[in-house]
């Protein structure tokens, strides 16, 4: 990465890697982000995990969204507290063995708000990385929290990302939103794997004609004018809101669901893998 692009980016010059601990051997990490909040980012990112673990995955959640976590729910884990090794954090691990780290498993209560300054913040993602223990993962998916602030600059800094999938809703002001995700994607010199619309339409359950709520899609013309491929369209689904909230999320969701989606991750070439190919000897 360019010096001139992390500056421009906001970022320090001193590189900021955190570094990966012995119990843990992730092969790629992924991030899941949207340009703006309530888009269904961290619906798309249980819904990512949950296909892949099907396929045989092993499979992580890093729940990045410190102070809006929602994973822990849509898991079954709320009001579940994380345990320990040694001086390592333990995951919780789901029903079908995704593992969880997020901010709601440390506190003593679901509700409790997290009011932590980005020092703070920061130190709960290297927290995440450095001092868990997630053993290994053929994917960690990283929820990001919504925006391209603070919190998303110290992920892509100090994680070894491997690919950025962007999440976006036709209610969105959706060019503009996903140009600033593609900006940052593009300084922090990040690969982007494309873009899925969520609550593109709902199917009438009296008649199953597809309803564009939000009028239609724009996302043809946004991936075009980005050079993004599209890896799917979710439709606002009651049910999938219901099994998210009864923490059912992986009983619940439909088999099949965002197959490109999940394709682009499974064809992800981890960075420090192709690194290491280009230059056998480590020079
Ligand atoms: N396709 C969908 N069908 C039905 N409900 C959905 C769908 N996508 C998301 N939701 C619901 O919308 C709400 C917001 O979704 P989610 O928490 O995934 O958004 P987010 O973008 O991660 O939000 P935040 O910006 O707060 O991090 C949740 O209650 C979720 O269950």
């Amino acid at each position: 990465m360019g010096c001139e692009h992390r500056q421009a980016a906001g970022a320090d010059a001193a590189p900021l890697q955190f570094d990966e601990n012995s119990l843990s051997e992730v092969k790629r990490v992924i991030a899941v982000l949207s340009g703006k909040g309530g888009v269904g980012k961290s619906l798309i990112t249980g819904a990512l995990a949950v296909e892949l673990a099907r396929q045989g995955h092993s499979v992580g959640i890093l729940d990045a969204d410190i102070t809006g976590p929602s994973i822990p729910r849509m898991f079954g884990m709320a009001g579940k507290r994380v345990g320990g090794i040694g001086k390592l954090l333990l995951p919780e691990v789901s029903e079908h063995g995704i593992k969880v780290m997020s901010s709601n498993l440390l506190l003593a209560h679901e509700t409790d708000p997290v009011l932590w300054r980005g020092p703070m913040i920061a130190g709960a993602i290297r927290q995440f990385w450095s001092e868990t223990s997630w053993g290994p993962l053929d994917y960690l998916l990283v929820d990001m929290p919504p925006g391209t602030g603070d919190v998303a600059l110290t992920v892509f800094q100090s994680l070894p990302v491997d690919g950025i999938v962007i999440v976006t809703s036709p209610q969105d002001l959706v060019s503009m939103i996903v140009a600033k995700a593609v900006n940052m994607s593009e300084r922090m010199d990040l690969d982007i794997l494309g873009i899925v619309e969520n609550m593109s339409y709902v199917i009438c359950p009296d008649c199953g004609k597809k309803l564009e709520v939000f009028g239609s899609s724009k996302l043809d013309k946004v991936a075009a004018e980005h050079d993004l491929e599209i890896l799917g369209r979710l439709p606002l689904d009651p049910d999938l809101a219901a099994a998210c909230d009864a923490g059912v999320l992986e009983d619940r969701l439909p088999t099949g669901i965002l197959p490109d989606a999940v394709a682009a991750v499974e064809a992800l070439v981890p960075k420090r893998q192709s690194e290491a190919s280009a230059d056998p000897q480590g020079n």
